[in-house]
């Protein structure tokens, strides 16, 4: 019994709909004890999290599991980059963007149950400006969203929708100079998008055929939006066919960079990071590994 690997789980407190449900409860009843010695801990603040992932991976941990949304799924897997220790994930938030793309379940008691019997695969991540990031990162529009989206109580795919229709035709572009595999081009940017998963969140495609584990971020630029364009994008990106639209273009790169004249707004996993007038984002292979199904 001593040699069980150690499982521990990081939960942030503030994530997610109010719920009755007791994790921890549910955690003891439903995790294989005869697999894995558990923990759990509880985060106090924002940027906990990497700090616990951290601590658990130099102690030996072979499994450190993130309850919460795409944010806490984030700081988990800062703590675990480039270690042996692989992430978990117990879905909480209203997006869930890493678990749909790895179809980790998003109901509570399945989701702990893959624990017990599911596998470690490698994946890559990105990083934007030093940043990592597991799902998406963007400049532009999407970042300007998930500044709002910060500030907003509600959550949820409806208050996402209302948001973006609210605020899409008031939005600024801005030029923009971007480097990719080895051209330079001028442009205007609606939103300039890194997708290392397929979707934000919310089955809300924004990269449909970009793959998790191939060494490349998809690069998704919407140059200009007019109201019809918008209605049109958001409609492809949920029927995942936004990479038949003639709103947006796709480069596979491993390395982009951006210069601005004016700072732009950008995010890592919806987290929204503030401004910056250069950009330097790149692939970081297999660098992260994760129980999936
Ligand atoms: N104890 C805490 N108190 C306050 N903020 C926290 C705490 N622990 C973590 N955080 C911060 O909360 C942020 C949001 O968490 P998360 O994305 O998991 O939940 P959510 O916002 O409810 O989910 P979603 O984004 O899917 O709606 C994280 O980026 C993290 O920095």
């Amino acid at each position: 019994m001593s040699k069980r690997p150690q499982i521990r789980f990081i939960i942030n407190p503030t994530s997610g709909p109010k719920s009755r449900v007791d994790v921890a409860a549910r955690i003891a009843i439903l995790l294989d004890h005869e697999k894995y010695k558990h923990d759990i801990v509880y985060t106090t603040h924002a940027g906990h999290a990497p700090e616990l992932a951290r601590e658990a991976a130099e102690a030996g941990c072979e499994v450190v599991v993130a309850v919460g949304g795409d944010g806490t799924v984030n700081e988990v897997a800062r703590g675990l980059l480039n270690t042996n220790t692989a992430l978990g994930i117990l879905p909480k938030g209203s997006g869930n963007g890493l678990a749909r793309h790895l179809k980790i379940p998003l109901a509570l008691d399945k989701a702990i149950q893959l624990l017990n019997k599911g596998q470690v695969a490698s994946i890559d991540s990105g990083c934007i400006n030093g940043h990592p990031f597991f799902t998406t990162a963007g400049i532009g529009f999407d970042a300007y969203i998930s500044s709002v989206f910060a500030g907003n109580k509600k959550r949820g795919l409806q208050t996402y929708v209302e948001l973006v229709m609210k605020e899409v035709m008031s939005y600024k572009h801005l030029p923009l100079k971007a480097s990719i595999n080895g051209t330079t081009f001028d442009t205007d940017c609606f939103v300039m998008a890194f997708a290392n998963a397929a979707q934000y969140g919310n089955n809300a495609y924004i990269a449909p055929m970009a793959d998790i584990k191939d060494g490349k971020l998809d690069v998704c630029l919407v140059r200009r939006l007019d109201l019809i364009k918008a209605l049109n994008l958001s409609y492809c990106m949920l029927t995942k066919t936004l990479a038949h639209s003639d709103s947006a273009e796709y480069f596979t790169t491993e390395h982009v960079k951006v210069y601005m004249e004016e700072p732009i707004m950008y995010h890592a996993d919806g987290d929204y990071l503030g401004k910056a007038t250069a950009f330097d984002v790149q692939l970081l292979p297999l660098s992260l590994k994760v129980v999936v199904p």
